[in-house]
Parts: C-alpha cells; sequence; structure tokens
C-alpha cells in the first residue's frame, strides 16, 4: 500500500469545527468515560455499545478536538473494517534497512492515531487477531513492528474507541475484558431530550462557525482540564484505604484475573485528575467502578459455589502506599530512524507494573504481522 492509499484512510482535516464535545447533551457516562480514556490511554479504551444514531462517532470526534495538537496529537483516525495489519501498525522495508544500514518506517494507522482518538466502528466485526493487536498496543502506549530481526518501535498513546451493536455478533470475552472501559447506551429519549438534541444539531449545521463559539469557553476549559490532568497523572498515588475499595468492587462483581483493579485505579487516579485533585478519594473511585465492571461482571448464574480459598481472596491487597517512580517497560530497539525515543512512552505508575510491548513480526512472505509466541 504506498502512503497516498493510507492517507485516503484518514479523516480529512475538515476546515469546518466539529460538533463541541461541550455540547453534546445527556450522555454522562460516556462523556466521562471518553474523558477518563483520553487523560491516561493507557486505561485500554472504551467500548461503547447502543444503538445507531446515539452520537457515538460525534462524541469520539468531538473528544480528539480536545486534545493537544502539538506534535501531531489530537488527530481523529477512523480505523475502517477492512483494515489489514500492515494498515494498522505499519510496515518496514528491510531492504532499505539491509542497503543503506537505517530502517525506512512506513507509519501505520497507529502512528497517525499517536496522541489522538483511533476509533473503531462495530469493532465486533473486527478480525479477532486484529482487535487483539490493537489492545495490546493500547495497553502498552508502544507499537513495535519487527522483521528478520531489524525492529521499529514508536510510543502509540491513542485513545482507542470502539463501538458494537450486540444484534450483530458478540465481542470475545477474551477481547471484551480488554478494552478499559464500557459504556452501553440507551435508545429511549424522552420527547424533550429529542427535541433538544435535534434543535442543538440543527442550530451546528446551519452555522457550524457560530455555533462552536458559543461553547468556546467550556471547550477551552475542558481541553485544559485534560492536558493539567495528564502532566498531573504520575504525581497522583492511592492509598490503601483505595486499594481495598477498588478489590472489594471488583472481587463483589466476580470478575477473573486483576485487570479490572488495574484499570479501576487508573480510572479513578485519571478521574481526581480532571477534578485537579493529587489524590484518590472514594468518590473517584465510585464514579469509574461501574464503567470498569459493567462488561467484566461475572452473570449470577456464571459464579461457582465458594469454596474456602475464594473466601480468603476478599482480604484486600496490602500495599504500602508508595509509589515507585518509573514502571516503564524495558525496551531496546535497531531502530536508528531517528524517531522519538520509546522513554517517550506514557508513565506507568506507583505499584502497576509496566505492561509488556507487544512486538509485530513481519515475515517475509506476506506483509502481514503476527505475534512472537
Ligand atoms: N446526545 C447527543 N448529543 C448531541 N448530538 C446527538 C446526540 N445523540 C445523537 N446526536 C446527533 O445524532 C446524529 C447521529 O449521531 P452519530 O452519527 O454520532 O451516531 P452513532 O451513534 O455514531 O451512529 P451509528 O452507529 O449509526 O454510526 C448526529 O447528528 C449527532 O449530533
Amino acid at each position: 500500500m504506498n502512503p497516498s492509499s493510507i492517507d485516503a484512510l484518514f479523516a480529512p482535516a475538515s476546515a469546518a469545527p466539529s460538533y463541541p464535545f461541550a455540547a453534546l447533551h445527556g450522555q454522562p457516562q460516556l462523556r466521562t468515560a471518553l474523558l477518563l480514556a483520553a487523560v491516561d490511554p493507557l486505561i485500554g479504551g472504551v467500548l461503547i455499545e447502543g444503538p445507531r444514531g446515539t452520537a457515538k462517532s460525534t462524541s469520539a470526534r468531538a473528544l480528539a478536538e480536545l486534545l493537544p495538537r502539538e506534535h501531531g496529537g489530537g488527530r481523529f483516525v477512523d480505523l475502517p473494517l477492512g483494515s489489514s495489519e500492515e494498515q494498522l501498525v505499519g510496515s518496514l522495508d528491510l531492504e532499505a534497512a539491509l542497503q543503506h544500514g537505517r530502517v525506512a518506517f512506513r507509519p501505520g494507522l497507529l502512528a497517525r492515531a499517536h496522541d489522538g482518538v483511533l476509533y473503531i466502528d462495530e469493532v465486533n466485526l473486527l478480525a479477532d487477531g486484529l482487535v487483539d493487536l490493537l489492545l495490546d498496543v493500547c495497553a502498552s502506549g508502544i507499537n513495535r513492528v519487527e522483521r528478520d530481526g531489524v525492529s521499529h518501535q514508536h510510543p502509540a498513546r491513542l485513545t482507542l474507541v470502539g463501538t458494537m451493536n450486540p444484534e450483530e455478533g458478540e465481542l470475545r470475552p477474551q477481547l471484551l475484558d480488554r478494552f478499559g472501559l464500557f459504556v452501553r447506551l440507551g435508545d429511549t429519549l424522552a420527547t424533550a431530550e429529542r427535541q433538544a438534541i435535534v434543535r442543538a444539531r440543527l442550530a451546528f449545521d446551519t452555522d457550524p462557525a457560530a455555533f462552536a463559539r458559543r461553547f468556546d469557553a467550556e471547550q477551552r476549559d475542558l481541553a485544559r482540564r485534560i492536558a493539567r490532568a495528564r502532566s498531573a497523572l504520575a504525581g497522583i498515588g492511592f492509598g490503601d484505604a483505595a486499594h481495598e475499595r477498588v478489590a472489594a468492587l471488583c472481587h463483589a462483581a466476580q470478575v477473573e484475573g486483576v485487570r479490572a483493579d488495574l484499570v479501576m485505579l487508573r480510572a479513578a487516579r485519571a478521574h481526581a485528575a480532571l477534578d485537579g485533585r493529587g489524590e484518590i478519594a472514594d468518590a473517584d473511585i465510585d464514579a469509574v467502578a461501574e464503567l470498569v465492571l459493567a462488561h467484566r461482571r461475572k452473570a449470577a448464574d456464571d459464579v461457582p459455589p465458594q469454596t474456602p480459598q475464594h473466601r480468603d481472596d476478599t482480604a484486600p491487597a496490602q500495599g504500602d502506599g508508595s509509589r515507585s517512580t518509573n514502571g516503564q517497560a524495558s525496551t531496546s530497539t535497531s531502530d536508528d530512524s531517528g524517531q522519538p525515543d520509546p522513554s517517550d512512552q506514557p508513565d506507568d505508575w506507583g505499584a502497576l507494573p509496566p505492561q509488556p510491548v507487544p512486538i509485530h513480526t513481519v515475515k517475509n512472505v506476506r506483509p502481514l504481522h503476527a505475534k512472537k509466541p
């Protein structure tokens, strides 16, 4: 695929403003989830389940407008369902590497979406392998592509937003669990709400610039809050009480593993940061709990009878509440292409271990990528 056809996949930067985030009507859970995922992309994105025409794409596009624009950030990238792995992760020109001793990397959609929003409509219809790969990159914040021992990696700190309509197929539970946050949108709108939404949308369509100006102050405020929250994240710790509350909520929901605990702590931290506070409060945890648990909670009839070992698990994890200075994944690369240093990858936090960086190995035969076993 040549670069111009890759460019064709990206939403064109339109001169007309997008519908402002601040003008979205209702949908508080959706707005909160999107803001949290934007503050800390390592939360693992947002999966939105809901009927058509409920502002899923409008809100994701609006979120991108709030992200910092320096260094090419703030893009809204739409991932088409038919995309190949190569289009997604980018490709390496091995011949150039061998002949000229430098890695020629052709960026893919992940590179374009760095510091922006990657939107996947009907993610449940995307090939499982691609969803897996996307979630890997999202959780590590790094895209590493390797071919015959030559590797290239670049930061891929993106806010992943996937939508699905369960009538058109389910997402495998393994993949479901790996989406950080989940929002289920209802389809019943009261008459007054419908009217308010339609009135606002008609006003926007009539004169987008004038409509956007009305929300300018709120938009600026939101953008500032996101930027400040991002830089404050690393300094926000969690104490034993917060940790215990998170563990108890996750235990009560009978979730599998501890991914929910990790995401809930991250999301609560992002919530505190958005509110300009330096510590996680109970209210932060309560505000994010359902977003974290909704898609992970075991149905009552799935829960096996409790054994004594299970009951012992209720004891909260005993952390000392201290934070390490750096939980960054250790990475190495033979890349000499002058791309941003991997140390540019997102922070990691306190007792939370870093995520391993996934490697996408490019085989010679076909321009496809497969993860190393
Ligand atoms: N809560 C809302 N606030 C503002 N606009 C809304 C809201 N709900 C719906 N709309 C408007 O409805 C229209 C459809 O929204 P959008 O295209 O974002 O829906 P969608 O959920 O992505 O649909 P689809 O699943 O069909 O892609 C847009 O014009 C959008 O502005």
